[in-house]
């Protein structure tokens, strides 16, 4: 099999990588035996994802490609362009994780492909749900975590992803047209999509990023057990440190205008988030298996 680390004539690398992302992927928290099957994950993830945010590729192309990448995960169909599919494959089919978790990523992107603008929270969350929510069942059934935790996970993750896409809210506009902020809501506050295109949010766009906070902080709300239900604790710790990461980025978001400034968090708040993850779960008891059901 070709050396998946090399890009394929199919793909269009962005050079980010998973230094460059808002949370720890693959850290050190998590046990060494699954690292390389996350990391195949995570390079499946970053090639269909950088396909869909390719400014100069056609709509009807993205979707192309992204489709042979989904029928190579599950088939083992497409060839040396879909090596990253098939590496992924392999790696699933040895931990038994199912195919879905990686399909349902191409299913968000392909979405992106078509779609730039959001009718409401629940729109919203619709996509989130493909894009976002499959990251963590995949990595809580690869831990052999119960399904039980899927929901917690779930919040964690679509909180994330919202909160990743007020961060870009701007750089998603100006490059792509992309706009995940529900334009309705924008037009009840009096604005409008170009108040995207400012030196800093206009009243009426501040008034929509707080509102999708608003929600955003429900969901951290939701996700605050996740932690607590695993009974790995290193990956206890992994979701502690997130899930701090998630509340830390809310805070943030609600002080400071992510339009005029990348609103991130500093080296020392990740630091902080990592130690409190550690802590709480070095202070809390596992439990011993999942509930029934
Ligand atoms: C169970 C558990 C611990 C779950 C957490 C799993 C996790 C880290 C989910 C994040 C999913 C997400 C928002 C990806 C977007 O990445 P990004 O913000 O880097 O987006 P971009 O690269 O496209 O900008």
């Amino acid at each position: 099999m070709k050396d998946s680390s090399l890009s394929s004539a199919v793909e269009t690398p962005s050079g980010k990588g998973a230094g460059d992302e808002n949370f720890p992927v693959g850290s050190w928290l998590l046990p060494p035996a699954l690292r390389p099957h996350i990391a195949r994950y995570y390079a499946f993830a970053r090639t269909i994802d950088d396909i869909a945010d390719n400014p100069d590729l056609p709509a009807a192309e993205k979707i192309r490609r992204l489709d042979g990448f989904a029928e190579a995960l599950s088939t083992g169909q497409g060839g040396p362009d879909y090596a990253k599919a098939l590496a992924l494959r392999a790696s699933m089919i040895e931990t038994g994780v199912p195919f879905r978790h990686g399909t349902d990523l191409t299913i968000a992107f392909k979405q992106d492909a078509i779609q730039g603008r959001y009718r409401d929270w629940e729109d919203l969350m619709g996509y989130c749900n493909n894009s976002a929510a499959p990251v963590g069942r995949y990595l809580i059934d690869l831990h052999g975590e119960g399904r039980h935790c899927y929901v917690a996970s779930d919040a964690l993750c679509n909180a994330l992803q919202v909160l990743n896409h007020l961060q870009d809210c701007q750089k998603d506009y100006r490059a792509l047209d992309r706009v995940y902020l529900p334009e309705p809501w924008l037009i009840e506050a009096g604005g409008s999509i170009a108040d995207l295109d400012g030196p800093a949010s206009t009243p009426a766009l501040r008034q929509v990023i707080d509102r999708c906070l608003d929600h955003t902080a429900e969901l951290v709300r939701r996700a605050r057990p996740l932690p607590d239900q695993f009974r790995s604790r290193r990956f206890a710790m992994e979701a502690a440190f997130i899930w701090r990461i998630a509340d830390r980025l809310l805070i943030e978001l609600s002080r400071r205008d992510p339009v005029a400034t990348r609103v991130q968090l500093s080296k020392g708040q990740f630091a902080a988030a990592g130690l409190w993850g550690v802590a709480l779960v070095l202070r809390t008891p596992r439990p011993s298996a999942p509930p029934k059901g």
